[in-house]
């Protein structure tokens, strides 16, 4: 991409949009496009195209997005399904009508089958049967990822697709029933130590995610707009699992927790685990940087932000 290129980044205040922000601004990038849902809703179609026809971007990051942890998937499946079906069917079709060069959508590792052999090699997609927690979200990332392929193959458009895996870091969502377990962990966490009483967190504590921050996966976002043209998806993960109940221990730590944990077994655990086969990604040559404790203190340093938290008073 030439540094005055006019590049779209779609979700520019979410958590891996305004990482992708971060990381083209730092790299001089200059002509970048950004709208918040308020000024275009990217569930209109007449104001996708209207924009499109005015701004002529040459580059899309498709970061805008309906997300949630596993109980806000499984309780709001039609807003999922439709918000995500929406945008990206706008979006995409715009890109193609007004000629965009690139563009990369971002799925998720929830497209692959409940039952995925592990670690998850990109050809399991559409193998069996998806994981009822998040079917619905799942479905619509799935059409994404076809859509991308079909204009590929019908118009040739060099729309390609990355499949994260869990992700954490600033500007994640840290609401306790709709957020991703590593953003509720600290949260709880933090707030047990302030208010001396013990957290509860969900589930068995069995399950095995892998977390990537949001730093590594915007480089690898603009890695991939680079150096990858093709139809195949491309995982981008950490590398490493750990249970969730290894990760309340290490986020305890972070946070200076020491005491019981509850957990409400009434909550659903989700996949049993879900590791990335990352080995296109590292054969391509990108490899994640921001180890997980370190990420964890990051993460952790933005929410006490955020929560006007000094470290004096919090620790
Ligand atoms: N978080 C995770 O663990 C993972 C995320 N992903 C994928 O990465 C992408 C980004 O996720 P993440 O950054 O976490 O999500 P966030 O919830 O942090 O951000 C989503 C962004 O999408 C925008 N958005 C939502 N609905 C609309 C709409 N109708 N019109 C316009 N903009 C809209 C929001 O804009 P505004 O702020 O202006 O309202 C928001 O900035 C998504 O595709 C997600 O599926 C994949 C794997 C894991
Ligand atoms: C990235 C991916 O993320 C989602 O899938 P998920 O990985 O199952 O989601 P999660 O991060 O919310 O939970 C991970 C695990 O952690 C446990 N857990 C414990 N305590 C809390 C807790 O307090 N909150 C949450 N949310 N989970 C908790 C929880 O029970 C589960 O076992 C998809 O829906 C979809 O959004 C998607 O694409």
């Amino acid at each position: 991409m030439d540094k005055h290129a006019r590049i779209f980044i779609a979700g520019h205040r979410g958590m891996v949009g305004s990482a992708i922000l971060r990381a083209l601004t730092k790299r001089g990038y200059d002509n970048l496009v950004v709208r918040t849902s308020k000024e275009l809703d990217l569930r209109d179609n007449a104001r996708v195209a209207a924009m499109f026809a005015e701004v002529k971007p040459e580059y899309v990051f498709l970061a805008a997005a309906k997300v949630g942890g596993i109980l806000a998937n499984s309780t709001l499946p039609a807003e999922f399904i439709y918000d995500n079906l929406a945008i990206q069917t706008n979006v995409v079709h715009q890109a193609y009508v007004h000629g965009v060069k690139k563009l990369l959508l971002l799925g998720s590792s929830c497209i692959y089958p409940r039952d995925s052999p592990q670690p998850m090699k990109e050809e399991y997609l559409l193998t069996g049967p998806l994981e009822p927690t998040n079917e619905w979200y799942a479905v619509a990332k799935i059409a994404g990822i076809k859509m991308c392929q079909a204009y590929r193959r019908q118009y040739g458009c060099d729309f390609i697709a990355a499949m994260p895996t869990n992700l954490y870091g600033p500007n994640d969502n840290f609401d306790l029933q709709h957020s991703h377990v590593l953003a509720a962990l600290l949260r709880r966490f933090h707030e047990a130590r302030e208010e001396g009483r013990p957290p509860t967190l969900w589930g068995t504590g069995t399950p095995r995610r892998e977390f990537l921050h949001a730093d590594d996966c915007a480089e690898a976002c603009l890695f991939l707009m680079d150096h990858y043209s093709d139809p195949m998806i491309m995982n981008v993960g950490a590398g490493a699992e750990i249970t969730i109940a290894e990760l309340a221990t290490m986020v305890a730590e972070v946070v200076g927790y020491r005491g019981d944990i509850h957990w409400d077994r009434t909550k659903p655990d989700g996949m049993p685990r879900k590791l990335m086969d990352c080995s296109r990604m590292t054969a391509l040559g990108w490899t994640p940087r921001i180890p997980l404790r370190e990420g964890l203190k990051d993460a952790y340093a933005w929410y006490r932000q955020q929560v006007g938290a000094t470290p004096e008073r919090s620790l």
